[in-house]
């Protein structure tokens, strides 16, 4: 399968580096979130890979060639500061679109039928895109950037703004998108979101990806806790040295193995905690992405918009 390659791009703006040796992949047929903090670098790197804007150092390949203007043609961008004609009525707007990427007119007026349709735009075609709510606009938007049939989808923050309902919608077309094998990539704030839909994420910490990798992976952090709802933890764990109590409620304990390069400690906590009686439930606890997110993100004490120290890259399993 085909992968959009982002290797070592770096880029200031004048005494402002906003990228420092970021690097990650989104391969097709899966959907990327692109998540960081305000000032990260999400927006610039989509700007790169577009070719709107030039790095200064590293490159962007697709199927391991650099992405020339044939390869950018065949890109679907949703850009940060919208960028439709208010005045066009949204059916012209999209069929214009397309004609712009070389496809020709009776091709362009069916994709612009499809899509209005899967949007829920179909009432709106004869409406210029200034009438139109900020949530059907974004619609229109992401129908812009699907118009001409991409290969590759990147879309900064599609779902900033959306109500519920028009959320689902989005979801559903790059689930659809991503089945039918093309790599997508978007940027959110909506942490929830990601953790829902994306395969893999990548997050992104004063410039550089600082943890990528699919997110049951990345929970899979060094820290080791269980969560075990049986006896009082007084009447077993002392048998297991290795482990030590992080805080009980509801009858319910979670422990901590102290080395976390012990292997099976697991084993013995649950044989010491059946040992002392029943045990109803025994679980991993893994961090969900907004603790995994605040973990690696809170390194970063520098303002984002200040020029920062490069940051350590967080270990992921491969
Ligand atoms: N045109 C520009 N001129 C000068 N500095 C810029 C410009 N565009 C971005 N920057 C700076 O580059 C850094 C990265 O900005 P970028 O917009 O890529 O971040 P982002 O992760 O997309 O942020 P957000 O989540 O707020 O959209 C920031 O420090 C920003 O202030």
């Amino acid at each position: 399968m085909s992968a959009l390659t982002i290797e070592s791009l770096s880029k200031a703006y004048g005494s402002v580096q906003a990228l420092r040796d970021m690097s990650f992949e989104v391969h097709g047929g899966e959907i990327f979130g692109f998540v960081g903090s305000n000032g990260a670098g999400k927006s610039t790197t989509m700007r790169i890979i577009l070719g709107v804007l030039a790095a200064d150092s590293g490159q962007v390949s697709w199927d391991g060639r650099p992405v020339d203007l044939h390869v950018r043609q065949r890109i679907g961008y949703m850009p940060e500061e919208r960028g439709l004609y208010p005045r066009m009525k949204v059916g012209e707007h999209l069929v214009y679109l397309a004609r712009l990427h070389g496809i020709d007119k009776a091709a362009a007026t069916r994709a612009m039928q499809h899509w209005t349709d899967v949007l829920g735009l179909a009432e709106r075609r004869d409406d210029e895109v200034l009438k139109l709510s900020l949530g059907n606009q974004q619609r229109v938007q992401l129908a812009a950037a699907l118009v001409h049939g991409p290969d590759i989808l990147v879309l900064d923050e599609p779902f900033s703004g959306l109500d519920p309902v028009a959320v689902d919608v989005m979801s559903q077309v790059l689930r659809d998108q991503a089945a039918a094998g093309v790599p997508v990539m978007f940027s959110s704030h909506q942490l929830e979101l990601v953790e829902r839909l994306c395969d893999r994420v990548g997050i992104v910490r004063a410039g550089s990806a600082v943890a990528v990798g699919g997110i049951d992976e990345l929970r899979r952090t060094p820290e080791r806790r269980w969560v075990v709802d049986g006896p009082p933890p007084e009447t077993w764990l002392p048998r297991v040295p290795a482990a030590r109590l992080v805080g009980s409620s509801d009858g319910r304990s979670t422990v901590e193995v102290v080395n976390p390069g012990l292997q099976d400690v697991d084993q013995e906590l649950l044989a010491a905690a059946i040992a002392a009686g029943p045990v109803r439930e025994f679980a991993r606890v893994r961090p969900s992405l907004v603790e995994l997110y605040r973990h690696v993100v809170s390194a970063d004490d520098a303002p984002a918009d200040s020029p920062a120290t490069t940051p350590e890259p967080t270990e992921v399993p491969a």
